[in-house]
């Protein structure tokens, strides 16, 4: 049976994809290192009254593959039919050899279901038709999801073992130089306080092995006595050497992130250590849940409204979370101001955020909005204006997409190993097989 339609209901009329390449510092993690340039979806969905709302993905060929079917799709799609984004999606099909369903694929994300890929493009269609509904009714987008409960989110610095520059000089230069021991961690550490008020840390491990990462986090827990510590190796170790890293650093951490890589490895190391778990591996999808939460595998969920499927998904898993009694926080990837702007809102309404969120903006020195978002204090305020609150740089955009269009296919798929091998010392590298130590 179709919908009524309400009388004067808003349509999208147009929708504009832009896929964009933005620039990366090399960061490590225990695939390899992040390329030069990173791929990056940007989706605008324009009303037939001409209101433009914007939305951010990931930008690899899949969710392209997807997004371009999905743009056409929506062509005539009643903006406030949020709802309505999901049948629409679940008509797309996903090519089969996008799926995977064993945890490391891709290192860093999880499972690769066809419904996450899925979810993953829907995320960025509903947080552009929220923006333009803000737009529309003069009502910023937490207004939307039921109104905020709190008036700046907290972040928390995302620390990376790093070289100095990527592989022959390729990409951007920034000034942080290189960070590949304690020392270089902390000096990395106090940089992010300085420049942003950062009071929590988080160390993306799994690139030493877990001894060089124990003596960084003890380092940064002395340089900074009392502020939450955590350490993500992704999957990294057994669930002995997590055991073992857990024990030596129980003092000083907030939680350990994905120390060993699935839910029954997690669970393992749960059952042998009162340090909470979180992750961002294990539990990506609503499928995934059960099994973590009643095996007891994690404490902390890290959602990402991008692979859960949009702000309204996020406010669904934060509403199982507390049932549970698990707690809740943001991952992150390399992401743009859009992105960051959602993130915002949708945790502005979350009663149980439990944690400061993860975020790579500060790493990004590129963006498509006009005003770049400033942590102070380690926080970012709650935008009030219409909308997600941020208007699109159609320059930035332009120069952005442009590199995308010039690259010869090299970085539009984002390929950590690859682009270890383009460093002569590691030119055999192979993303390893987890766990690693
Ligand atoms: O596990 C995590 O927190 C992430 O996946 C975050 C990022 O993907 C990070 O690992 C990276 O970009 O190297
Ligand atoms: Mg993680």
């Amino acid at each position: 049976m179709s919908r009524v339609v309400p009388a004067g209901a808003r349509r999208i009329a147009e929708v504009r994809l832009t896929p964009v390449l933005v620039c990366d510092p090399p960061l490590l993690n225990v695939q390899g290192v992040h390329q030069p340039y990173t791929p990056r979806l940007i989706v605008e969905v324009v009303t037939d009254e001409g209101v433009t709302g914007v939305g951010e993905t990931y930008g690899d060929t899949p969710y392209l593959e997807l997004a371009r079917p999905y743009a056409g799709a929506l062509l005539g799609h009643e903006l406030a039919d949020l709802n309505g984004l999901f049948t629409s999606m679940n008509l797309i099909d996903v090519d089969e050899s996008r799926i995977d369903d064993s945890v490391d694929v891709g290192g860093l994300r999880g499972v690769q279901t066809a419904d996450k890929l899925r979810l993953s493009v829907v995320s960025a269609f509903e947080v552009a038709c929220l923006d333009a509904l803000g737009k529309t009714g003069g009502v910023p987008v937490h207004t939307l999801l039921g109104g905020k409960v709190r008036d700046a989110v907290d972040y928390s610095a995302y620390l990376f073992y790093r070289w100095a520059e990527h592989p022959g000089g390729a990409g951007e230069k920034d000034s942080w130089g290189a960070a590949l021991d304690p020392a270089g961690i902390v000096e990395q550490a106090r940089r992010f306080v300085r420049e942003y008020g950062f009071r929590s840390f988080k160390l993306k491990g799994g690139v030493f092995p877990p001894e060089q990462e124990v003596a960084a986090v003890r380092a940064l827990a002395a340089a900074f006595p009392g502020h939450p510590l955590r350490l993500d190796p992704n999957g990294g170790w057994t669930p002995g050497t997590s055991l073992r890293v857990a024990a030596e650093l129980a003092d000083v951490l907030e939680y350990l992130e994905d120390p060993a890589p699935g839910t029954a490895a997690m669970a393992e190391v749960s059952r042998g250590t009162s340090v909470p778990l979180a992750t961002n591996m294990c539990v990506t999808t609503f499928p995934e849940i059960r099994e973590a939460f009643l095996s007891d595998a994690v404490q902390v969920v890290l959602s990402d409204h991008h692979y859960w499927g949009g702000l309204r998904n996020t406010r669904e898993l934060a509403a199982i979370c507390r049932v549970f009694g698990v707690g809740l926080s943001m991952h992150s990837n390399t992401h743009l101001g859009i992105s960051l702007a959602a993130m915002t809102h949708v945790a502005a309404t979350v009663p149980n955020l439990d944690h400061a969120c993860d975020s790579h903006y500060p790493w990004q020195t590129e963006d498509v909005i006009t005003v770049r978002h400033e942590f102070r204090d380690g926080r970012l305020a709650v935008s009030d204006a219409p909308g997600l609150g941020v208007e699109l740089d159609r320059t930035e955009l332009a120069r952005l997409h442009r590199r995308w269009l010039d690259d010869d296919g090299t970085l539009r798929d984002r390929d950590d190993a690859a682009a270890m091998r383009r460093a002569p010392e590691h030119a055999d590298w192979t993303a390893p097989a987890l766990p690693r130590w």
